[in-house]
C-alpha cells in the first residue's frame, strides 16, 4: 500500500540515503532505526510528503503522493517528535481540534484509554511532558486512518504506556493498519508482523 521507491535523501552535502526502497502492507509494523542524526525524520518526513528527496518517489496505492496529495493526507495519520499538543487547550480540546467530527464521549474513552481520566479539562500546559504526550497519543484512539506515522512516539512515556501503545499498535495491525514508527527503545515481540529498517552511515539494511 505504502511503497518507498528508490529513495536518496542528502542533507547539508551529506547522503543520509540512497536507493533506500520498501513497502509497508495492510498489518505491518515497520521500525526505522538507526543513531541520532541517521535521517529518520528525515525519512518519516519524505513519506508523509512533507520534507524534499534528491531522488525516487513515495505511492500510496499505487499513486504517487504528488498526484493525490490530499488524498493521501486523509489516510494519513503524522504525529511528530514534539508533542503535539496545543498548550493553551485542555487535553478534550486538543482532540476536537484535531478530529472536529469526534463527540465528547468518544474523546473522554480515548483519553481514559491513554491513563488521562480526570484530565480532560486541565489545560495541556499545566499537564506533565509523559502526559502531553498521551493527549497527543490518544488521536490514535480516535482517527480512522490506516496509516500511521509516528515520530519517536514512545518519549516520555512510562512503562505502563509504552504497553498502551505497543498494544493500540498491534490492535491496529490486526485490523489491516500500517504502522511506521521511529524509536530508540528495542519493541517488544508483537502479534503483528514487525519489520526494522536500519539507516546508518554507510548501511541501510532490512531485518526482521
Ligand atoms: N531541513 C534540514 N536542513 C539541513 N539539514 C537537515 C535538515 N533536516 C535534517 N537535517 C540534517 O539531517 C541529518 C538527519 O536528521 P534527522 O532529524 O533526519 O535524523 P534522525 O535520525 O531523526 O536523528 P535523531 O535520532 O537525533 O532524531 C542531521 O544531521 C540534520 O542536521
Amino acid at each position: 500500500m505504502l511503497d518507498a521507491q528508490n529513495l536518496t535523501c542528502v542533507r547539508d552535502e551529506r547522503v543520509l540515503f540512497q536507493a533506500l526502497s520498501f513497502t509497508v502492507g495492510a498489518g505491518d509494523v515497520v521500525q526505522v532505526a538507526g543513531p541520532n542524526g541517521a535521517g529518520k525524520t528525515s525519512l518519516l518526513r519524505i513519506l508523509c510528503g512533507l520534507a524534499s528527496m534528491e531522488a525516487g518517489q513515495v505511492c500510496w496505492r499505487d499513486t504517487p503522493l504528488r498526484r493525490d496529495r490530499e488524498g493521501y493526507h486523509r489516510e494519513l495519520l503524522w504525529l511528530g517528535h514534539q508533542p503535539g499538543v496545543k498548550s493553551v487547550m485542555t487535553a478534550d480540546e486538543n482532540l476536537r481540534f484535531f478530529h472536529a467530527d469526534s463527540d465528547q464521549q468518544a474523546r473522554w474513552q480515548a483519553l481514559e484509554a491513554v491513563g488521562l481520566v480526570g484530565y480532560e479539562d486541565v489545560p495541556a500546559a499545566q499537564l506533565s511532558a509523559g502526559q502531553q504526550r498521551r493527549v497527543a497519543l490518544a488521536r490514535l484512539w480516535l482517527s480512522k486512518a490506516p496509516l500511521w506515522i509516528l515520530d519517536e512516539p514512545f518519549t516520555a512515556l512510562d512503562v505502563s504506556g509504552v504497553e498502551k501503545l505497543t498494544q493500540r499498535f498491534e490492535f491496529h495491525a490486526a485490523r489491516g493498519g500500517m504502522v511506521v514508527l521511529t524509536t530508540h527503545q528495542p519493541l517488544r515481540p508483537m502479534s503483528c508482523p514487525l519489520r526494522c529498517i536500519t539507516l546508518a552511515p554507510g548501511v541501510m539494511e532490512e531485518g526482521a
